[in-house]
């Protein structure tokens, strides 16, 4: 990587404002999933035993420029406190004068955790004044939510115009590895692109097609690219806009010798619940009145051989709707064909990486990145504005 981290600068006695994404998910005030908080303890760790005074920022969910008391940051203290095996202040505020005093007040090692950052509005306006009050509050700033990184907020963008910028060792680790993959990937290299939102996975798909071997399309995706061959798809998801684009790629993967890889048969089922009718059909057999929910025996043996055979293997999306069982086994063997396989894999976050941990096979695999939104702007070849603005090397 090209930009400055923590290990290019000294950071004893200093005061730090690290930008980390504990936006994690919630159930009641538990948090249900604490891989982002695990994941920058490295960092905070590295900090802390350097001498420097930690003050940690981060977002939880979108309150829209207002306090929401359901997304205090105060779960996440408790976590990363346990985690850390240490204290964890935390502060009502993130930025004002009392958070300037339980700033000053830090001795070396000592970790403050603000409160969410978007509970102000000028955060997602990336307001210059409020990125000011935030460098107000320290020497260096550090950049580890990889998560956010697609952002240009306040403490995400803004801030790294007013402090010394590097970043964190998640975010190096991120840009590292999947750099790599689009960059120099062994191969054959295969991408892997399911799950439900269309429109934000088309572009993916445009660059993946300039750099991979196999790309299997999976999910409610696939339905787009069956109706493009003028397929019936009954009541399966789709997006009619995107038929055109959905076809040429086809054709772009025949031009530049991509495998390009869609279900040929899929589960259909009568109704979106665990107890509705299913069918496995071939995919010029979808009936009119039903939906594709996942795809097929057929098609599961034929994507987990490719994967089988990559060196390389990106995944992100899952294969049908996996949070209702009987429709998750296209997106189970997958897992388990990217479990099993000698190449290195890489899950793209999200709906992926909760399906991977659902079927415990998180252990299994080579990295699993904190961003979904991320990680996939990252594949499309667009440049990370949280990370445009760190310090150059
Ligand atoms: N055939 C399908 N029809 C409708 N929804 C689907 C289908 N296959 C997968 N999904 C849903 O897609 C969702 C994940 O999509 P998406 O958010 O695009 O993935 P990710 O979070 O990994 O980027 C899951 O909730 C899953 O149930
Ligand atoms: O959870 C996140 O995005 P992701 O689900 O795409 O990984 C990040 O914390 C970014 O959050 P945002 O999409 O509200 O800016």
């Amino acid at each position: 990587m090209n930009k400055k981290s923590v290990r290019d600068v000294e950071v004893k006695g200093k005061k730090v404002f690290v930008r980390v994404d504990f936006n994690v998910p919630m159930e009641n005030g538990e948090i249900t999933d604490d891989t982002r908080i695990r994941e920058t303890v490295p960092t905070i760790q590295f900090l802390t035993e350097r001498g420097a005074k930690v003050v940690l920022a981060s977002h939880m969910g979108r309150p829209k420029g207002q306090v929401v008391e359901e997304l205090r940051l105060t779960p996440a203290a408790a976590r990363l406190s346990q985690l850390l095996g240490k204290p964890v202040a935390k502060a009502d505020e993130a930025i004002g004068d009392a958070v300037k005093t339980q700033v000053d007040a830090l001795e070396e090692g000592d970790v403050l955790l603000l409160e969410n950052v978007r509970f102000y509005p000028g955060e997602e306006k990336n307001d210059p004044e409020l990125a000011k009050a935030f460098a107000e509050l320290a020497d260096l700033y550090v950049n580890d939510a990889f998560g956010a990184a697609h952002r240009a907020h306040a403490s995400t963008e803004g801030i790294a115009h007013h402090l010394p910028a590097v970043s964190g060792l998640l975010m190096e680790k991120e840009l590292d590895v999947l750099g790599r993959a689009l960059n120099n990937p062994d191969r054959p290299f295969t991408a892997i692109i399911g799950g439900a939102k269309v429109k934000d996975k088309i572009q993916v798909i445009d660059n993946l097609l300039n750099i991979a071997d196999n790309i299997i399309i999976g999910g409610g995706l696939s339905y787009t690219f069956l109706k493009a061959q003028g397929l019936e798809i009954g009541k399966s998801l789709v997006d009619n806009e995107k038929t055109d684009m959905a076809m040429g790629f086809i054709n772009k993967a025949k031009e530049k010798g991509v495998n390009f890889m869609l279900p040929e048969d899929v589960v259909v089922a009568d109704d979106f619940s665990a107890t509705a009718n299913t069918r496995v059909v071939a995919v010029n057999e979808i009936p009119a009145d039903w939906e594709g929910i996942d795809i097929g025996p057929k098609t599961r043996e034929k994507y987990a051989k490719t994967i089988a055979e990559s060196k390389l293997i990106v995944w992100n999306g899952p294969m049908g709707v996996f949070e209702i069982e009987p429709f998750s086994h296209g997106t189970r063997a997958v897992a388990e064909a990217c479990a099993s396989t000698e190449g290195y894999t890489v899950i793209g976050g999200g709906d992926s990486a909760a399906a991977v941990e659902k079927f415990n096979l998180g252990e299994k695999m080579d990295h699993i990145s904190t961003g979904g939104g991320a990680s996939l702007e990252f594949m499309e070849g667009k440049a990370l504005p949280g990370v445009v603005a760190l310090n150059d090397k």
